[in-house]
């Protein structure tokens, strides 16, 4: 079996792991500011020890299938266990795609994808790089949505670490288990807000593999880095609870101080397992816990929360995006969101940031150019004393509007933003009365899956006559209205955080600062370009997301280190082309 020590010390030529080449070409220097290694020396040595023969075809890290050479199978005794034919990683890739393709169920391409994943990383993350548009909706949202919904059901080999209530007082001992050492992010869920498909409990897990494969896809972030973790402690998911095939414990949600506890013992942990640097993302958490965990451990760990600071960036990043289609300043426009959570405040937030930077006003006064609706109706002053306090700051002076059609007819706004969890909220008539008072009106439709955006992106055209610029948390499909094409774009955190990681892991911040997420919201809406905006979108196709992620990285380190909360000093000269040579790729390597 792999041993722990021996692949520690493999990828150990630096924090991140590097493409030899540029490594090479670049002469630049690794995180811990010593020279990088040469292209021989990243030649594995230490494949021999690490695993041979029967166990190194059943090793993930190290498996190459039948691309190993008729050299590597007699390095390492593995003659006669692979059939005499050696193929390269491409002709893999396109036989894995075709055999993809076969399937018609979504969720049957995601367990293919997940088994291959346990089989052959180093193939999975080529395929996922290089087809990334086509997987994205397989891996992460909507089918990882469904995964898990079922994933007790779906269950093969365990992805992960599960740390429940019967881990109480031995967290510490539960990081121990986990054979990798050099973790570099961890992204954590508890299954309570589960996209906008609500508990989940255990079988949340889906989630943290999901974004983490794309911390690698996306970001670059080494495989070995990366810690999928789930929380567990119960459901109020009833379904869950009487189903057979649930695997998580069979208890309604310990809260409280119960709770509390458990979660401190779990940073205490991390901290301690991994120290300063390693970046925590919590996601998926219901509200009130997000939030509490977000404010207390931002000031003393190295924490992100992905639903309400990530999509805040990438909307942020959209917004200033469209305002080059349709004119103006950020604070010559008036916002309305639907859903007043994690998404909706985390967003109305970080664009008041952003508009009292640019017109130097308080942020008091950016605040009031943000609207936001609830279950209740229009978030209003006269509500403010029964109001849970992140929606205190919205609640501005109004007479009370109790529904969304309400509130767009008195509140005239030119961005209609839905971050609720809660689909075909944005009707008809609701689409339509935004549009009569804006040329272009500007329509975000952020919840996730795709059963739960609050339109489709062929609604949100056809009730516009095409003059919707539309942009959604899951992907639709281009869509052909009077002769003309559409192309919506994907407003999704995905953008931002392997990016964002990996700025943060390259730099070595220790602290977040929300001047960090506006870095990375600036970075990406640079990124869109005059032949995007020529199709009406906001975004930049995933296609060329590796290049985005470097440039986003670039920008959060610069951040980092202009702020004084970089620890990998000096700071590189070029930090995008540093990001880039930081980067992981997935070729093989050749085993002596
Ligand atoms: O996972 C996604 O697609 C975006 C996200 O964070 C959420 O909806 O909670
Ligand atoms: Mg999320």
């Amino acid at each position: 079996m792999a041993s722990t020590a021996e692949e520690t010390r493999g990828e150990g030529a630096s924090v991140l792991d590097l493409d030899p080449k540029s490594a090479v070409a670049g002469g630049v220097k690794d995180v811990y500011g010593e020279d990088l290694a040469t292209e021989e020396q990243l030649v594995t040595p230490w494949t021999v020890s690490v695993a041979s023969g029967y166990s190194l075809l059943r090793d993930p890290h190290h498996n190459k299938g039948l691309a190993f050479t008729e050299k590597e199978r007699d390095a390492h005794y593995l003659r006669g266990l692979l059939p005499p034919i050696s193929i390269n990683q491409e002709l893999q890739e396109k036989k894995i795609m075709h055999n993809l393709r076969q399937y018609q169920v979504p969720l049957q391409r995601y367990s293919a994808l997940m088994d291959l994943q346990e089989r052959n990383q180093r193939l999975f993350y080529k395929l996922l790089i290089d087809n990334v548009e086509e997987l994205l909706p397989i891996v992460y949202t909507p089918t990882v949505g469904e995964a898990c919904q079922k994933y007790g059901c779906i269950f093969r080999r365990p992805q992960g670490l599960y740390i429940s209530l019967k881990e109480k007082g031995k967290i510490l001992e539960v990081l121990k288990n986990w054979p990798q050492r050099n973790i570099q992010v961890i992204v954590v869920t508890d299954g309570e807000r589960i996209l906008g498909l609500g508990d989940l409990g255990c079988q949340g897990m889906g989630i943290p593999v999901g974004k983490l494969a794309l911390y690698t896809a996306l970001g670059g972030l080494r495989p070995s880095a990366c810690l999928p973790i789930t929380i567990d402690v119960g459901t109020n998911n009833e379904e869950l609870l009487k189903d057979d095939f649930y695997i998580g414990l069979r208890q309604k949600r310990a809260t409280g101080q119960e709770y509390s506890e458990l979660l401190h013992e779990f940073m205490r942990a991390v901290k301690q397992n991994y120290g300063e640097k390693v970046l925590v993302q919590f996601e998926d958490f219901a509200n009130h816990n997000a939030f509490e965990l977000l404010s207390k451990y931002r000031s003393t760990h190295l924490v992100f929360n992905d639903d309400i600071q990530g999509t805040a960036s990438v909307v942020l990043a959209g917004v200033v995006a469209a305002l080059k289609l349709v004119g103006g300043t950020l604070a010559e426009h008036t916002f309305l969101f639907l859903g007043a959570g994690e998404a909706g405040t985390g967003i109305a937030e970080l664009i008041a940031l952003e508009m009292s930077k640019q017109t130097q006003a308080p942020i008091e006064e950016a605040r009031k150019k943000i609207w936001l609706v609830d279950s209740k109706g229009l978030i209003v002053s006269t509500r403010k004393e029964s109001l849970q306090h992140f929606k205190k700051p919205w609640a501005h002076e109004h007479e009370p509007v109790g529904n969304l059609l309400d509130a767009v007819k008195a509140i005239k706004p030119t961005i209609l933003v839905g971050s609720s969890g809660v689909g075909k909220t944005f009707t008809k008539e609701v689409v339509q009365a935004v549009a009569s008072f804006n040329e272009r009106p500007i329509i975000l439709a952020l919840s996730n899956p795709t059963s739960q955006s609050e339109c489709t992106a062929e609604e949100a055209y056809a009730w516009t006559d095409g003059r919707a610029i539309f942009a959604s948390g899951s992907p639709f499909d281009s869509v052909e209205y009077n002769g003309k094409v559409y192309v919506p774009g994907q407003a999704n955190n995905a953008y931002i955080f392997p990016g964002f990681g990996l700025g943060v892991v390259m730099s070595g911040a220790i602290r977040v600062h929300d001047d960090m997420l506006l870095a990375a919201s600036e970075a990406l809406a640079q990124q869109v370009t005059e032949e995007n905006f020529q199709k009406g979108l906001i975004y930049p196709p995933f296609k060329s997301i590796r290049k985005i992620s470097a440039h986003i990285a670039a920008n959060v380190a610069d951040k980092a280190y202009e702020l004084g909360l970089a620890s990998h000093l000096p700071r590189p000269a070029n930090l995008v082309k540093y990001a880039e040579s930081c980067m992981y790729g997935p070729i093989y390597r050749t085993y002596r």
